[in-house]
């Protein structure tokens, strides 16, 4: 335990986010009416150091709204691979919706790639948790929602959009919309016989407001199926990534790291690019946008997410506190995510597989970080180690 404080063990671990008033309020020189609503309220706090705060009431009520709010408008969203609606609702406020396919149980499809393997609502509701809960509060907010399809969606759908809409032959209605992958009458999202569970993700603020930049992530795989990324070959390939801005100064390639930790206990290889606010420069979080494939494979560990930490043998100190809380504590990261996810509507959320595959990569994790450790010095692997350590050896607490 030379790495965490007994009172770390039973309360979320705080990292030392210096720059939390550093938000979009006093960058953009904005105020908030007396009747904002829950998205203007998330948007302006929004912070160089995560989405939102902790214990922010404002989510709460942003989850709320999204779920029970009239829908005023739907459209598709352009771009995407799979099939996404766009949701705005009469106050003002949007959400991206993501329709359930498949029941919970179903898992990735044996001969499926991990980029052609359907999108999860439920993986997006459930990783909106985790992320929370690994107190990093990088992704935007997400709740589940029963759509009434007659009147939520075939009401208001227009366009290329309404003329996907049928009734299939066990009179439930279906649609398909337009998009690359599996927008077709035989990959058609039905409802029961026209309810449909969705995801419901709080939309950013528009990039007029708050621009963003896209980056290339350095581990992406080759979306190939016969090709291999460079990293899956060259056990150096991190002295490459190091050498690189803006990977050689400052928070960026730790913020990776964590997102490698993230993606394993979630179980999500489709990692390709990522988003930051270029409103706070570079030395901010890299945002946890799109979850769809994750919890796809409750039995099956994927070691390769966790390229980027076996490959640097780098984490930050209080991820690898949060990691030996989950592993130690009394209260495991399966039984965190049961109580936070019973709160979502559509609970339960996830198949049972899930919450023991959970556990157990924290188990891999802190075993992949404690071979590191073998390895190199402490102050090598674990970022913020030597501060942590003066502060808490002065404090009589090692
Ligand atoms: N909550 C959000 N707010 C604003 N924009 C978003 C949000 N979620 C996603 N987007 C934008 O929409 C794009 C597509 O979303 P997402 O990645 O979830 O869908 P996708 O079909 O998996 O896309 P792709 O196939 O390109 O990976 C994202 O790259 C992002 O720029
Ligand atoms: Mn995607």
């Amino acid at each position: 335990m030379k790495y965490i404080v007994p009172a770390e063990l039973s309360r979320p671990v705080q990292g030392h986010l210096r720059e939390l008033d550093v938000t979009v309020m006093r960058l953009r020189n904005v105020s908030l009416s007396e009747d904002a609503t829950s998205w203007e309220k998330f948007h302006v706090s929004i912070s160089k150091e995560e989405l939102y705060h902790e214990d922010d009431p404002m989510i709460d009520e942003l989850l709320q709204d999204m779920t029970s709010l009239e829908f005023y408008n739907i459209s598709q969203k352009e771009g995407g691979t799979q099939l996404k609606l766009v949701i705005e609702f009469a106050p003002g406020g949007m959400a991206m919706l993501k329709p359930m396919r498949f029941p919970r149980e179903q898992e990735t499809l044996p001969n499926h790639f991990y980029f052609t393997d359907y999108e999860r609502h439920n993986a997006e509701i459930a990783a909106f948790h985790l992320d929370r809960i690994m107190g990093f509060r990088r992704a935007p907010p997400v709740v589940g929602r029963l759509v009434n399809m007659t009147t939520e969606l075939y009401a208001l759908a227009t366009g290329e959009l309404l003329r996907t809409f049928f009734i299939s032959p066990a009179q439930n209605l279906c649609f398909h919309g337009k998009c690359s992958y599996y927008c077709d009458t035989g990959h058609a999202i039905c409802g029961h016989p026209d309810q449909m569970e969705a995801s419901l993700a709080a939309f950013l603020p528009d990039k007029e407001f708050v621009p963003r930049k896209t980056w290339r992530h350095p581990w992406r795989r080759s979306y190939h199926k016969r090709k291999k990324a460079q990293w899956e070959e060259d056990d150096q390939y991190c002295d490459q990534v190091r050498q690189l801005p803006p990977y050689n100064e400052g928070r960026r390639l730790v913020d990776l790291i964590d997102l490698a930790i993230f993606d394993f206990l979630a179980g999500n290889m489709d990692r390709h690019h990522y988003e930051t606010l270029s409103l706070f420069g570079n030395q901010t979080f890299p945002i946890h946008l799109d979850q769809g494939r994750a919890f796809g494979r409750p039995n099956h560990d994927e070691m390769s997410i966790l390229a980027p930490l076996y490959q640097c043998c780098l984490v930050r100190r209080t991820t690898l506190a949060t990691l030996l809380r989950f592993h130690h504590g009394p209260f495991r990261l399966s039984s965190l995510m049961r109580k936070s996810l019973a709160r979502d509507p559509l609970d339960p959320i996830l198949a049972a597989g899930h919450f023991d595959a959970m556990d157990r990569r924290v188990a891999i994790t802190l075993r992949v970080i404690r071979h590191c450790l073998s390895r190199h010095e402490a102050d090598q692997v674990i970022v913020g180690f030597a501060d942590w350590k003066d502060k808490n050896s002065k404090m009589g607490n090692l």
